[in-house]
């Protein structure tokens, strides 16, 4: 061919501060794009072969090569794929490459980060500039009679083509790195690029770092190569290094291919059969297991797995884990991978995975989705909504499918899992749809119930009231009284909690979720009755309210006198729920500025009327220790509901050492 030098239709001066804008968080992509161009290429040529249109010699065996060289400063990419003509590099690079970056960018560049698209797809093989300085390609067709063609270009602007002389079928690329780019020629980096986009590529992947130091070979190894050298091929590429590749290609669907890898020669660095790809029926607990290790380096064994397998009416495969909590940090925090045929696009893609599912960690592979729009045009796509909806089915409908046939699992896994479904029942009106039957709850007991069967069994005692504890131990004084009283009471101890029983408090007016410090109903009390009794409990209230007040210096302390049926029970704090909820939302929103008085006086001090004590106070009201006992049983009454601050803290162990004392005498 005549050498034929030509220009772009791009202005550099345009088009690389714009790429820059783009690629500047992850311009590693370009291994991502040429790898994918290579795999595509090779998958190109397996078609045409099913299809009767070539022949390729019983030793073909696809491959793609990665060669860096870190004293050049240049990387390779080679493939034996389907190759290109001059014409079809006329068109395919020269055209369409080119014109499909600039109207890429074109199309991109004035729109601000959320409009970006997802992985930036769609800059393909142009994508190699943002690293290099200059590329060339080296390429032979598949077809019969096809000359090889050598192709140059500096700086993406202007390019120069003559014939070339690669020998062999397929395409090199050569990259030679720009100074700020040459970390991708280091070993290390390079891999741990390609491994991050390209560990489950559909075609065997082999680095080669060509300046690495040849090891010397133990006698034992070399006799070992020897016995294979009849079934290994061995070709020079021109970075000089020797890349072999095995002959024999087994079976289509490479099993045995990778057991010849594996025994003998290097092997490749991704995994061309990732276990979503395969039929759940052929996965064993083990693989999943080790995918998962392998993927998320999680070395806590998942607790269950979902394997999302559909071919119609889209094509999605993926796995779903379920891991184990840290309860220690109580964070809830996982990874959703999504791939498009194999090739790794992003981490937590919240346009098609709903955002509830991302506690979870998993791989998804849809090749159907449509990458290169903005990545609000997806989240408006009824395509991408109808994906999301049967992962949130597929979810919904394991965990109820557990519920109904392995309960006793489902009580096993319910604490690490529940934070998970109730964030979905919050966040996902279809999800809460099909959960809500299988809410369950952990009670006094450590038992599991349903709402319902909490109904039922205290139906009498508690009305429409379902008591919670949030905390064991501080809230142990109370949990006694109940627990006497035959009142239950659900643990919820989790923050999704509060948010959640709010939800189920709107969705069901007869149920009102009341935490178990914040009133004493009748059934704690003896009755009062009208007359006598009424009024003299009316003036202890008076008395002992107005006591407390002065003793205490609170002006707005609410007391209450009950007769409590447990006459060793004192003094009790009882903390409105309306007002303790929206303290707690304060507190969670940072609102700490705001006067928590300002939703209402939520501490009431309940004294009990049956008590030798308050009864002792009330009779001694102006005797000497009088206010020390006061201030105690206030003391008591609150450390039965939360930790008291230092300053009281302090003063509390000092009278109760004084209190002491005053026994000795
Ligand atoms: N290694 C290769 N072997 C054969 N053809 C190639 C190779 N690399 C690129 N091409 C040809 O060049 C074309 C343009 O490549 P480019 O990566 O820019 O876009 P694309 O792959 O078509 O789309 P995109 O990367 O945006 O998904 C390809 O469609 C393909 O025909």
């Amino acid at each position: 061919m005549n050498k034929e030098h030509g220009s772009l239709s791009i202005n550099s001066e345009n088009i690389f501060p714009i790429i820059k804008k783009w690629l500047y968080s992850d311009h590693d992509i370009f291994f991502r794009e040429l790898i994918s161009n290579a795999s595509d290429a090779v998958t190109k040529l397996k078609k045409l072969e099913v299809m009767g249109e070539v022949s390729l010699p019983d030793d073909n065996r696809f491959r793609i090569d990665v060669i860096v060289s870190p004293e050049d400063k240049t990387i390779k990419f080679i493939d034996n794929g389907i190759g290109m003509t001059e014409d079809e590099v006329k068109e395919y690079i020269n055209q369409i490459a080119f014109s499909g970056a600039a109207a890429f960018l074109d199309q991109y560049k004035d729109k601000t980060n959320e409009e970006q698209i997802i992985g930036h797809f769609g800059l393909g093989f142009y994508s190699a500039f943002m690293v290099a300085d200059k590329v060339t390609i080296d390429t032979l067709s598949w077809k019969d009679g096809a000359e090889s063609v050598h192709w140059e270009s500096e700086q993406g602007t202007e390019f120069e083509m003559s014939a070339g002389t690669k020998t062999t079928r397929g395409t090199e690329i050569t990259l030679y790195l720009n100074e700020d780019s040459y970390e991708f020629s280091n070993e290390y980096r390079a891999k741990e690029v390609i491994e991050k986009y390209c560990s489950f590529m559909p075609v065997e992947i082999y680095f080669t770092n060509a300046n690495a130091p040849v090891e010397e070979k133990t006698t034992e190894e070399a006799t070992e190569e020897a016995k294979t050298e009849d079934i290994i091929d061995v070709d020079v590429d021109e970075a000089g290094k020797a890349s072999e590749s095995e002959e024999d290609e087994a079976s289509e669907d490479g099993t045995e291919t990778e057991e010849v890898a594996e025994d003998k020669g290097p092997k490749p660095i991704n995994n061309t059969h990732p276990l979503w790809a395969k039929h759940p029926n052929d996965c064993t607990e083990e693989e999943y297991k080790e995918f998962y290790r392998h993927v998320f380096h999680d070395y806590k064994e998942p607790l269950f797995w979902i394997h999302l397998n559909m071919d119609y009416p889209f094509n999605l495969k993926g796995i779903l884990y379920f891991p184990k909590l840290n309860t220690e940090y109580d964070q809830l925090e996982g990874t959703i991978k999504l791939y498009n045929n194999q090739v790794f696009i992003a981490d937590n893609i919240k346009e098609v995975i709903p955002e509830f599912l991302m506690l979870l960690k998993g791989v998804i592979d849809c090749p159907d989705l449509p990458l290169n729009v903005s990545r609000s045009a997806l989240q408006n796509d009824g395509f991408v909504k109808k994906i999301s909806d049967y992962i949130t089915k597929k979810v919904a409908d394991k965990l109820s499918g557990m519920y109904k046939v392995d309960k006793e699992n489902y009580e096993k896994y319910w604490d690490d899992i529940s934070p998970f479904i109730k964030f979905g029942c919050l966040k996902d009106e279809k999800f809460r749809e099909k959960m809500k039957e299988f809410i369950i709850f952990k009670n006094l007991e450590g038992k599991y119930i349903s709402i319902p069967e909490y109904k039922e069994a205290n139906q009498e005692k508690a009305k429409d009231n379902v008591y919670y504890v949030t905390d064991m131990q501080q809230q142990s004084q109370y949990i006694n009284l109940f627990k006497e009283e035959g009142i239950d009471a659900l643990i919820l101890t989790h923050n999704i909690d509060q948010p959640f029983i709010t939800q189920l408090e709107q969705q069901d007016e007869k149920t009102h979720f009341v935490r178990i410090d914040a009133d004493f109903t009748d059934t704690f009390k003896e009755e009062v009755k009208e007359g006598e009794e009424a009024d003299t409990l009316k003036t202890k209230t008076d008395t002992l309210t107005e006591l407390f007040r002065k003793v205490l210096n609170k002006e707005k302390l609410e007391v209450k006198v009950e007769k409590l049926k447990n006459a060793n029970v004192s003094s009790m704090i009882t903390l409105s729920e309306e007002s303790r909820r929206m303290q707690d939302m304060m507190k969670m929103y940072n609102m700490y500025g705001m006067d928590p008085g300002m939703f209402g006086n939520s501490e009431t001090l309940v004294l009990n009327a049956n008590n030798t004590l308050v009864n002792y106070i009330f009779e001694h009201k102006d005797s000497e220790n009088v206010p020390m006992i006061c201030e105690q049983l206030y003391d008591l009454a609150l450390l039965s509901h939360k930790p008291l601050e230092a300053e009281a803290m302090t003063k509390f162990i000092s009278r109760s050492n004084q209190i002491m004392s005053l026994l000795t005498e």
